[in-house]
């Protein structure tokens, strides 16, 4: 980075690996960008999705090795706490020389070192929570950070000065109107990018049984990129029709998705919930087990506490029960437009607004 001596706003954005953490993170980019004229950098690394993501905004990025903690061998996770210093230094050094006023961390690899050198440098921080329990680099520095936006009450007590602001969301989704009860049915199925591979497994198995019950059922089933083929196989050794149902790899269009869907099965991953809030659709959550520290159950179970949705949990989906669940679901409309009501009252429109505000108050402070 070039040594910098202007007086325009500067922000770092740390963090970064899927797009739950680089998405929600270029919508605060852009905000603080285009609303109050701040230059924005990215630091992350080199296997994370904002490799990609970043760039294509718009915005430079620095990248930095900090290896893995959670789900690797002992030996990986030593050599990542003796590489942690050197992140750290690293990350000094890209203070000392960007000089941002506030460095924002939205959790994910960089996330940590970035935060911590801000926090020895006494740059103003603010760590940003779209999980209903924050993952460890957000939980290590919690209580140091000037100030915190989350998407959950409950989440609040992890952080120092921490506010309920919602998990930013592409406009498009609060667009979405109720969905019409006459006409047909569409259940929309998706995993993350990745797609999910239970659901690609047992999808095919029960089709041909939900398709005779609701003649005007249509389906769109989301595999992830690696899975398309192999899941259409898992259909056609079903001997499922391909003329009321779609299996496509990746969706782009997913706000159009979720509006033409009167019930949806996926993952509770941050954004995903967010969206199916901002949207207001009744939803079938599976939280993917593999999680760090289950985070997308507790996810889920904000969303249950309140009738917003129905969770099954991975362990104890077998095909009668989801078969059982979805049906149940897609023959009573007036419960699912009670679940997706009361997933509206969850939706934060102002969730980038008020996360930009905040940057601007402590960068102000500073
Ligand atoms: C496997 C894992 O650990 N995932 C975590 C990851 O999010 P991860 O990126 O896996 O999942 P999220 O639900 O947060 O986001 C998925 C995003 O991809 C979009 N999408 C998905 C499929 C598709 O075909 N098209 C498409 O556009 C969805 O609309 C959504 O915006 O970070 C989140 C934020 O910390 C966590 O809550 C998730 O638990």
């Amino acid at each position: 980075m070039q040594e910098n001596s202007g007086t325009r706003l500067r922000i770092l954005i740390a963090g970064g690996g899927t797009g739950g953490h680089v998405i929600p993170a270029l919508a605060i980019a852009r905000e603080l960008r285009d609303a109050a004229g701040a230059e924005v950098r990215f630091v992350g690394t080199a296997r994370g999705l904002e490799t990609r993501l970043v760039p294509e905004a718009g915005f430079p990025l620095e990248l930095i090795h900090v290896g893995q903690l959670k789900n690797v061998s002992l030996a990986t996770r030593l050599r990542t706490l003796m590489d942690l210093p050197l992140g750290i230094g690293r990350c000094i050094r890209l203070l000392r020389s960007f000089r941002p006023d506030v460095v924002v961390g939205v959790g994910g690899y960089a996330s940590g070192p970035a935060m911590m050198a801000a926090i020895l440098l006494r740059v103003p921080t603010l760590a940003f929570e779209p999980n209903a329990v924050p993952g460890l680099a957000n939980r290590l520095v919690g209580k140091l950070v000037t100030a915190a936006a989350v998407n959950f009450e409950e989440t609040r007590r992890f952080f120092h000065g921490a506010q309920v602001t919602g998990t930013p969301v592409r406009p498009e989704f609060f667009d979405i109107g109720a969905k019409p009860l006459v006409g047909k049915k569409r259940l929309l199925v998706f995993g993350a990018s990745q797609g999910a591979r239970v659901f690609n497994e047992r999808m095919p198995k029960i089709m041909k049984r939900l398709l005779n019950a609701f003649p005007t059922l249509e389906v769109v089933h989301q595999t992830g990129g690696r899975h398309g083929d192999s899941t259409l196989a898992q259909y056609r050794s079903a001997e499922v029709g391909f003329e009321r149902v779609k299996v496509v790899p990746y969706l782009d269009d997913m706000a159009a998705q979720f509006a033409a869907a009167d019930l949806i099965l996926c993952r509770s991953g941050a954004s995903t919930i967010a969206e199916l809030s901002a949207a207001g659709r009744a939803s079938v959550l599976v939280p993917f087990p593999q999680a760090a520290d289950d985070h997308q159950r507790k996810n889920a179970d904000a969303f249950v506490a309140v009738g917003a949705a129905e969770m099954i949990l991975e362990a104890q989906l077998s095909e009668e029960r989801l078969l059982e669940v979805l049906s149940k679901l897609l023959a009573n409309d007036s419960r699912r437009q009670n679940m997706g009501e009361r997933a509206r009252a969850l939706a934060h429109p102002a969730a980038v607004k008020m996360i930009a505000r905040t940057v601007l108050e402590i960068a102000d402070r500073g």
